[in-house]
């Protein structure tokens, strides 16, 4: 570090950097309300000088939040001010001070102070006195010494977004949120990178940017996981938030029955007050027209007073059908990011990371087997796990391939039968008397559309392929045309006799 620039100068400095480059919100959120970093002096392992930055963080997900969209920059910045290499490292902050700081003792600034002692950004609680350079350089903090509990993100929230009165605290029961779906137990991956990021920013700012964030994506890809995970993590912050999850079919029964006993005002009572609105699977307010429009008010409520709306669906809000336009244009105004199916890797993290939550640690490899042979979704390889390490506690067997072999054989035996889309493109458009290149092609006349919907059912249903990857196989068509064609074809099948035979003669035909 120059001689002139003491430790706490160097985190100051640095936080003018950062404020001048950052959008204001942005460092308003995620930067101001940090507490004064620790600097020490160290030696690097080749002997050269460094600087060791220590930033105590609320919770996790800001630590995240932090690590992941900051971090670097900030390294970058005290190591141009300090001219020697900063490493920075993020911990959590105690929950509660265990030592009260002495009397007499000056509490470290938060950056919102050491910027208003600066003359940035002027406030009327400018607090007198720095720590000064070698107190901050002298020594690793001890708890007597630790900054000050800083300010939390609920306060930081109250200043940003008007928020409801708070004088009924929600119960677990009012809210609905299952808090064992949270940030800390849902595996991040590239399938779910965009969502998830998007998520932890609501999160930890709700009110502000993406809203309403509309997340849509195949079953069981973690899309209810995720918003419970927003709610858990706002009722960490803010305990007496109202926050309230809820499936839209529960929404519509809601409807149903305050309009039988005419008692709309409780409906707008229980909704519009609310801070954070979950509500998935909003497809199924299809051709719902009463449920749409208490839901379009409801909607118009909570964003009116900058409460955050969260809404799942199995497609985009422009795919969704029988919903009416004024609805799915708002549901896409905010931001509006997909759940993909797990790829390889990710589904090797998530086995391992349940068995162990589940005290039954997953060597690698057999971790590996599953993942590869169970493709589809999340819920599936839940399914597959859960039949694993029963078989290996019932036969008091370790955990190898050859157990996960046995314990999934019924599951590995269909795939073995190796039913192709191929295949079933070709059956069906001999079955239908079409060519088989209209699977491909990109006609529409009902006469080829409809067999071609019918054999991305099937494909769905008989292979282990994903939505995008049927897409890609049917001419390179996106996955929500696929998840369009198995959700109708699957429906009319229920009602449609002479349909259901024929798939019933397809399906035998293929399984041989
Ligand atoms: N990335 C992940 N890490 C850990 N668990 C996950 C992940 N994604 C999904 N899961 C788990 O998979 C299961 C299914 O996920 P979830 O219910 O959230 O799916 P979904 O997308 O809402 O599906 P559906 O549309 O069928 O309701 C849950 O038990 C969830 O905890």
């Amino acid at each position: 570090m120059s001689a002139d620039l003491s430790g706490a100068a160097l985190w100051q400095r640095g936080c003018e950097r950062l404020a001048a480059e950052l959008p204001e919100q942005q460092f308003n959120t995620w930067i101001r309300p940090l507490p004064a970093a620790e600097v020490v002096h160290m030696q690097e392992k080749n002997g050269d000088d460094a600087v060791l930055v220590s930033l105590r963080v609320p919770n996790r997900f800001k630590l995240d939040w932090i690590r992941s969209q900051y971090a670097s920059r900030i390294e970058t910045i005290l190591s141009e001010l300090a001219g020697k290499p900063a490493r920075l490292e993020l911990a959590l902050a105690p929950r509660e001070p265990i030592v009260p700081l002495p009397r007499n003792s000056a509490p470290a600034l938060g950056m919102g102070q050491v910027l208003q002692q600066h003359g940035l950004r002027s406030g009327p609680n400018a607090a007198p006195g720095a720590e000064t350079a070698s107190s901050a350089a002298r020594a690793r903090p001890t708890p007597a010494a630790a900054p000050m509990n800083p300010p939390t993100a609920a306060g930081l929230i109250s200043n940003m977004a008007p928020m409801a009165p708070q004088n009924l605290p929600p119960s677990a029961t009012r809210h609905r949120i299952n808090s064992s779906l949270t940030f800390d137990t849902l595996v991040p991956g590239r399938a779910n990178q965009m969502a998830r990021t998007a998520a932890l920013h609501v999160a930890g700012a709700p009110g502000q940017m993406y809203n309403p964030l509309f997340i849509y994506g195949g079953v069981g890809l973690g899309k209810t996981h995720l918003i419970h995970a927003v709610g858990n993590a706002l009722l960490k912050d803010r305990p007496d938030a109202r926050v309230l999850y809820l499936h839209a079919e529960q929404f519509i029964s809601d409807v149903v029955k305050n309009y039988q006993r005419k008692t709309f005002d409780e409906l707008k009572a229980k909704y519009h007050s609310l801070d954070l609105l979950l509500i998935d699977d909003v497809q199924f307010f299809a051709g719902k027209d009463r449920t749409q429009e208490e839901f379009f008010n409801a909607f118009e409520a909570l964003l009116a007073k900058r409460a955050h709306i969260i809404m799942t669906s199995d497609t985009y809000p422009k795919g969704l059908v029988d919903i009416d336009e004024r609805l799915t244009s708002r549901f896409d105004a905010g931001l509006t990011v997909a759940i993909e199916p797990p790829e390889l890797e990710m589904r090797v993290a998530i086995l391992i990371k349940k068995a162990d939550a589940e005290g039954a640690p997953m060597p690698e490899d057999v971790a590996f087997f599953i993942a590869k042979n169970v493709r589809a979704n999340v819920r599936e390889l839940e399914g597959a796990l859960r039949k694993v390490l029963a078989y290996s506690r019932f036969s008091h067997k370790e955990i190898n391939i050859q157990l996960a072999r046995e314990a999934l054989k019924d599951l590995l035996s269909i795939q073995n039968r190796q039913i192709s889309v191929e295949n079933i493109q070709k059956t069906v458009a001999d079955f239908y008397k079409i060519k088989v290149a209209d699977m491909y092609s990109k006609k529409r006349p009902a006469s080829i559309a409809r067999p071609r919907q019918i054999a991305m059912y099937l494909a769905k249903e008989l292979t282990q392929k994903s939505l995008p990857e049927i897409g890609e196989l049917f001419g390179g068509r996106d996955h929500t045309t696929v998840l369009h064609a198995v959700r109708k074809i699957g429906g009319e099948r229920q009602k449609n006799t002479e349909l259901n035979q024929q798939l019933h003669v397809l399906e035998q035909t293929l399984k041989g």
